[in-house]
């Protein structure tokens, strides 16, 4: 065994555990070599900052974050920017792994990383988020770079922070510097159709699995865990393909409609309420714990990691999970997922489409020239639809679940590439 487990974190699975858990059986199917094994399993840097901030009542904070270099083999790397009050590093080492694997499954030329700040942003004004991010950015200049390390949104962050974060960066250098970050609004160089590029890909992902398994979307229905960027968009795509949205929930709470919850009103409510379904008053209020076992075809965990577990997958009802969040399935319950004959398509596929279509947007900033949404869209669902195929061909071929079949494409690309690299 050349992995030896992290300890576990109080009582929440680790998410870096579970990454290596599959890394490892992905590994030994490909038989990769112990170099390569030992270079590809630790992450390249990791980071920690203290960054301090005046908060509104005039008083100081130190605000702990991180950034998290995984690779850098396949190219520069690129992963969000979590801000979230549990945050912690083995989190984000674990997510700056996924985005390596990403970025490899659909075949685009960076590597991974992740960031994260310790922080509650639905308890801070604009302002203190404003400052928290400038301060964040211009601790991590050194790291960023539109040829080095490229952020992004993720949990608690979106168009607003990474202006902030290309304008700090930009100010720095001295230059206009649109390429350091994507997911920035569309007048700072944004791309069309990036804001709503995961949860596209994570309905372009439900469909070809439903294809593959004779699931008429028309005829089926779905529960979504999260309603946020990712679960909000998933949810809304997929309800204009016939899918029927029986359940959503977010961290207020969950809520249910026998005859489907109008999506675009729930949206519409969440705009308008700080982000949140709170209230809400077009389903009724259910056990949050409950929408994951209900009885639905299809299943979009799109909040956090490990919230389907030994605990309650015993209980799933869905045919068929697609994972719009990263690691939302401990490795403990893929066993059991497996041989309830449950389809998974994988985190590092199915929500794949945001980082494809952020690189679409790094390409249209290095040429200076703006794409129109047809043929984002157009590449995106192409990318989207073709590495669904790569994968499901690899877990033909070496009769392995999906999730290990995505490994086995990611690993072998980075791998194959280190060797031609010559190593470092
Ligand atoms: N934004 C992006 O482009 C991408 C995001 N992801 C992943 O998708 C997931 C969601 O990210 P975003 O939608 O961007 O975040 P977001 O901050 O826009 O939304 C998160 C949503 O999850 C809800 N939530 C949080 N904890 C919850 C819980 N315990 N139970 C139910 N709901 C809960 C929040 O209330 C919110 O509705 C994360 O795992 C993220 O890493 C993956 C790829 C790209
Ligand atoms: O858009 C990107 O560059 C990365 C998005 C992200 O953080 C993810 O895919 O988990």
């Amino acid at each position: 065994m050349l992995y030896k487990e992290p300890a576990p974190i109080k009582d929440r699975e680790n998410p870096f555990e579970s990454m290596m858990s599959r890394f490892n059986i992905a590994a030994e199917v490909l038989g990769l070599d112990e170099e390569t094994y030992n270079v590809l399993k630790s992450p390249a840097r990791q980071v920690i900052v203290n960054v301090p901030v005046t908060m509104d009542d005039g008083k100081v904070r130190v605000f702990e974050g991180y950034r998290v270099v995984h690779s850098t083999i396949l190219g520069p790397s690129k992963g969000g920017i979590r801000y979230a009050p549990d945050v912690f590093l083995d989190e984000v080492k674990a997510l700056a792994a996924w985005m390596t694997w990403k970025c490899a499954v659909v075949d685009i030329p960076y590597g991974g990383a992740k960031g994260g700040i310790i922080c509650d942003p639905y308890s801070m004004s604009a302002g203190e988020i404003e400052r928290l991010t400038r301060a964040y950015t211009s601790s991590l200049v050194d790291i960023f770079g539109p040829d080095r390390d490229i952020p992004a949104p993720d949990m608690g962050t979106g168009p607003r922070e990474m202006a902030w974060l290309m304008d700090e960066y930009s100010k720095t250098k001295g230059s206009t510097e649109h390429g350091v970050v994507t997911g920035k609004p569309l007048v700072l160089g944004g791309s069309l159709g990036r804001v709503e590029a995961t949860g596209r890909g994570v309905m372009v992902s439900a469909m070809a699995a439903m294809e593959k398994l004779g699931m008429d979307p028309a005829k089926s229905t779905a529960a979504v865990q999260g309603f946020g960027n990712v679960g909000s968009w998933a949810a809304k795509l997929m309800a204009e393909r016939g899918v029927k949205i029986l359940g959503v929930s977010d961290v207020s709470g969950a809520y249910w409609n026998d005859n489907g919850i109008d999506i675009e009103e729930a949206i519409e409510y969440k705009n308008g309420n700080n982000g949140r379904l709170e209230g809400y008053k077009g389903a009724e209020q259910i056990d949050p714990a409950e929408l994951l076992t209900s009885k639905v075809d299809v299943l979009v965990p799109a909040a956090v990691e490990d919230v389907i577990t030994i605990h309650n997958v015993d209980k799933i009802q869905a045919r068929l999970i697609v994972e719009g969040a990263n690691g939302p399935t401990s490795y403990k319950a893929d066993n059991i997922i497996n041989e309830k004959g449950i389809m998974v398509v994988p985190d590092i596929l199915a929500n794949s489409g945001g980082v494809t279509v952020s690189y679409f947007e790094w390409v249209q900033n290095r040429m200076g020239f703006k794409w129109t949404l047809d043929r984002v869209n157009e590449r995106a669902e192409r990318i989207m639809n073709e590495s669904f195929e790569r994968v499901y061909a690899a877990s033909q071929k070496y009769n392995v679940p999906m999730r290990i079949a995505a490994y086995i494409v990611a690993i072998d690309k980075v791998a194959m590439t280190y060797k031609y690299r010559g190593g470092f």
